[in-house]
């Protein structure tokens, strides 16, 4: 079968568990090929950011067309781009090269509580990236800084979702990991996807590696809905599998074999 090619567009996260390291993980353990535009490079850990340094906003726009002039692309993820500069070089580029899926994870703070967006972009983030996509993936803060409003269980989940969508011209995943109770996650259309919630520190970079998810499965030519159900499901499993590394939030844990019955056996 041809091997289909994903592209994630996000900030490095030194630690490796969330950003372009996290993504690229998911690619390989779904069986796709992964390419990588580096947006920022943060020193992070399990305990959080000590230093950004972004990337010059032209680096950004040789590396979208090194990867866009020679290698198809089946579908792209976006994550931490952090100032309207470089958000502007990605619009063009998206713009000009009209890859089929566009998954963009609004990143705007690290579960640490680090900010990884300047303040004075949102306006540009709503306005020239987000609808570009073909879906967001906001977490509930995210969600309240895009819609001016606090969202604080899953009816008002259903009513912010429907609201993001008409704002931002685009299909919209509310993720629900912030609430307490299951992890209750709602697309636009009013599907809603469930997992029980794992009670564990361990979850960073479930955020990044759900939306790169998204897109592999999307690459992979799933219907958006079963893209999200098995995404959902990989990062429920990646959740449980996570084990302790340094001293803070570890990150969830990307592998997994085939055993001969074709099921899939998570490494622990
Ligand atoms: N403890 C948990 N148990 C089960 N599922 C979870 C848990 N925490 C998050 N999830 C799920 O993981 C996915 C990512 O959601 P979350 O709200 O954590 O995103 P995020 O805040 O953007 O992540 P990040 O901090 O990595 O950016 C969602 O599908 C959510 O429902
Ligand atoms: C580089 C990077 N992107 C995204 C996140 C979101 O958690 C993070 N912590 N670091």
């Amino acid at each position: 079968m041809e091997r289909k090619h994903v592209l994630t567009i996000a900030g490095s996260d030194s630690g490796g568990g969330a950003g372009i390291q996290a993504d690229l993980k998911v690619f390989s353990a779904l069986g796709t090929y992964g390419m990588s535009v580096i947006t920022a490079v943060t020193a992070q850990n399990t305990l959080g950011v000590t230093a950004i340094q972004e990337i010059d906003a032209q680096i950004v726009k040789s590396q979208l067309d090194a990867v866009f002039s020679d290698i198809r692309v089946d579908a792209v993820k976006i994550g931490m781009v952090s100032n309207q500069e470089i958000m502007d070089v990605i619009a063009e580029s998206i713009q000009r090269y009209q890859p089929p899926h566009v998954v963009m994870d609004p990143v705007m703070i690290a579960k640490s509580g680090d900010p990884l967006l300047q303040e004075d972009s949102i306006a540009t983030l709503r306005s020239v990236l987000l609808p570009m996509a073909t879906l967001i993936t906001p977490n509930l803060p995210e969600a309240e800084v895009l819609l001016g409003c606090n969202i604080t269980s899953t009816t008002e989940m259903r009513q912010a979702v429907k609201e993001l969508a008409g704002k931002m011209n685009t299909q919209v995943l509310l993720k629900g990991g912030h609430l307490d109770g299951d992890a209750v996650d709602i697309l636009s259309t009013g599907k809603e996807f469930s997992s029980p919630r794992i009670e564990t520190p361990h979850t960073h970079g479930t955020g990044c590696s759900l939306s790169s998810a998204i897109a592999a499965y999307l690459a992979l030519g799933e219907p958006i809905d079963e893209a999200i159900a098995k995404a959902k499901e990989y990062v429920f499993q990646a959740i449980c599998h996570a084990f302790p590394i340094g001293n803070g939030h570890s990150p969830i844990h990307h592998f997994y074999q085939w055993d001969q019955g074709g099921r899939k056996v998570w490494d622990s």
